[in-house]
């Protein structure tokens, strides 16, 4: 498994081109509205109100007329690249018609799409022969690019690229493995994917460790430097990070909460002013970045369409790009210029628990890497890493708080509203335990910084109001903290009888942003 990347170099293409600002749903172009005019007046009528499904009507429209001049039927992929001249915006679309039995196109700008192939001897058309075997598992993908139409017929399939001159020429996309096991996709014992994958935390962050950390102190007086920290990722960049203007964190939801509850340690170890950024809000002010900017993407599914139109935005603006991602080939990890991956395992419940720990760890060593050198703060470094050893165990103790948090969610079920105050490190574990309430137990709940409560929340802090107050301490309790909140929300989310892998009105990968 790929463990740091630089994923613009591991497919071997080009980076995925995203244009900034575009609008996340599938607009059509200037011209259109006479087209769905016309539509509307041949007969077509729209039952839905969303755009989308003005591109089946346009492709039947399209089809038509192509039909008619070109005096038989067309190609299905060549219908679907003359509907795509017609759309703008971010989109993943796959096209199947009565028409064409047993094709199937699919086609992608913006939002990811990913082509799974069981046995790649069964197939083999077209760009096929350029494909290069990545491992020799039986899972494996291609992962389409931008602009990228792929046509599957006959047991085999075609990918084409409509920003290429010939389009009809196929392109070359690399066949990649992936590391995934029939397991690790199941629940195992648990009943929820949301309950195995808090659970797994113990192992998660010792797989977000493995081969990364010299768990030893180095014996007293050795002479060689062996670094305790080892982000592989981080090696080529390292003067350059820790010459930046300022370290900028971008992500959204539970990826912004671990930058913040690892944004402390940042700034003590590296003395580097570190900011943090929620996506979207960055995008909305157009937020100034220079070029002597680090920014550093956090997101477990790499996937997420606020981050990533960030992520061009910064590119644009000529930073120093870095990914944190929990999954290889995703959009984030392949665009930015260099990065790190969690390593966490698959998380499937959408709302995020062993993703969130790992994430916390993972911008934790990159602080000791980037400190290395730093005498003075050698000590507070050996007792941090000397603490990530213990930490797997001490996560394990903690999850023995399983039933405690189910008897605590017992009396808090009926609450209307949920206060967490904590203050330093762990204001991000309140900020993380008010979310993961809110998104699985759909109570309201609000993470409070603890030194600001005389400021205004006091007045609504009366003698009914539950209040979780989680011990505060150093750099790795966040870690430790959150788990016994992560549970109170399962648990509170399953007595009410909720669907907590899947959570009302949300999804895994956002794949979709508000328009500006
Ligand atoms: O870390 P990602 O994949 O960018 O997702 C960001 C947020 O989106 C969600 O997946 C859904 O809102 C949250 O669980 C998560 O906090």
């Amino acid at each position: 498994m790929l463990r740091e990347h630089q994923l613009a170099n591991l497919t071997g293409n080009k980076r995925l081109q995203c244009p900034q600002f575009r609008s996340s749903e599938p607009r059509i172009h200037e011209d259109a509205p006479i087209k769905v005019f016309a539509m509307v007046k041949h007969g077509e009528t729209f039952v839905s109100e969303t755009d989308t499904e003005v591109i089946p009507k346009l492709c039947k429209f399209i089809f038509q007329g192509l039909n008619k001049t070109e005096g038989g039927k067309v190609p299905f992929s060549k219908l679907v690249m003359e509907v795509l001249k017609k759309l703008e915006g971010a989109y993943a679309l796959l096209f199947k018609s009565t028409h064409y039995p047993g094709e199937m196109v699919a086609c992608k700008r913006g939002s990811p799409l990913i082509l799974g192939i069981k046995d790649p001897n069964s197939l083999g058309r077209g760009s096929f022969s350029h494909i290069r075997d990545a491992g020799d598992k039986k899972w494996r993908v291609i992962v389409l690019e931008d602009n990228d139409v792929l046509h599957l017929t006959g047991g085999g399939y075609g990918i084409y690229n409509t920003a290429q001159q010939d389009v009809e020429e196929a392109v070359p996309r690399v066949l990649l493995t992936l590391q995934m096991e029939v397991e690790q996709i199941m629940k195992g014992g648990a009943d929820h994917f949301m309950q195995k994958e808090i659970h797994e935390q113990p192992e998660s962050l010792l797989q977000t460790m493995r081969g990364r950390v010299q768990f030893q102190r180095p014996a007293l007086g050795n002479p060689y430097f062996n670094p305790r920290i080892k982000l592989g990722g981080l090696v080529e960049v390292t003067e350059t990070l820790k010459r930046c203007r300022r370290v900028m964190f971008v992500a959204c939801g539970t990826s912004y909460h671990a930058a913040m509850a690892a944004r402390q340690t940042i700034e003590e170890m590296c003395e580097v002013p570190v900011v943090l950024e929620l996506a979207s809000d960055l995008l909305d002010r157009r937020c100034p970045i220079f070029r002597d900017d680090s920014c550093v993407f956090l997101s477990q599914s790499g996937e997420t369409a606020d981050t990533l139109r960030a992520l061009e935005y910064a590119k644009a603006k000529g930073a120093l790009c870095m990914g944190i991602t929990n999954t290889v080939g995703s959009s984030i990890s392949r665009s930015t210029h260099f990065g790190v991956h969690l390593n966490a395992g698959y998380e499937i419940g959408v709302a995020s628990t062993k993703a969130y720990t790992s994430q916390i760890i993972v911008v934790t060593m990159m602080a000791l890497q980037l400190s290395e050198d730093s005498i003075s703060k050698r000590e507070k470094r050996d007792q941090i890493i000397d603490e990530l050893g213990q930490l797997p165990g001490k996560v394990r103790r903690t999850l023995m708080l399983d039933g405690t948090m189910q008897e605590l969610a017992k009396q808090l079920m009926s609450q209307h509203s949920l206060m967490f105050f904590a203050r330093g490190y762990n204001y991000a574990t309140a900020l993380e335990a008010a979310l993961k309430v809110k998104e699985v137990s759909l109570i309201h709940s609000e993470g409070i910084l603890a030194g600001e409560m005389k400021h205004g929340v006091l007045a609504l802090v009366d003698e009914n109001l539950p209040i979780v107050v989680p011990e505060t301490v150093e750099a790795l309790q966040p870690v430790i903290n959150i788990v016994p909140l992560q549970l109170l929300a399962y648990h509170l989310a399953i007595l009410k009888g909720l669907d907590v892998d899947q959570p009302r009105n949300l999804a895994k990968s956002v794949t979709v942003s508000e328009e500006q």
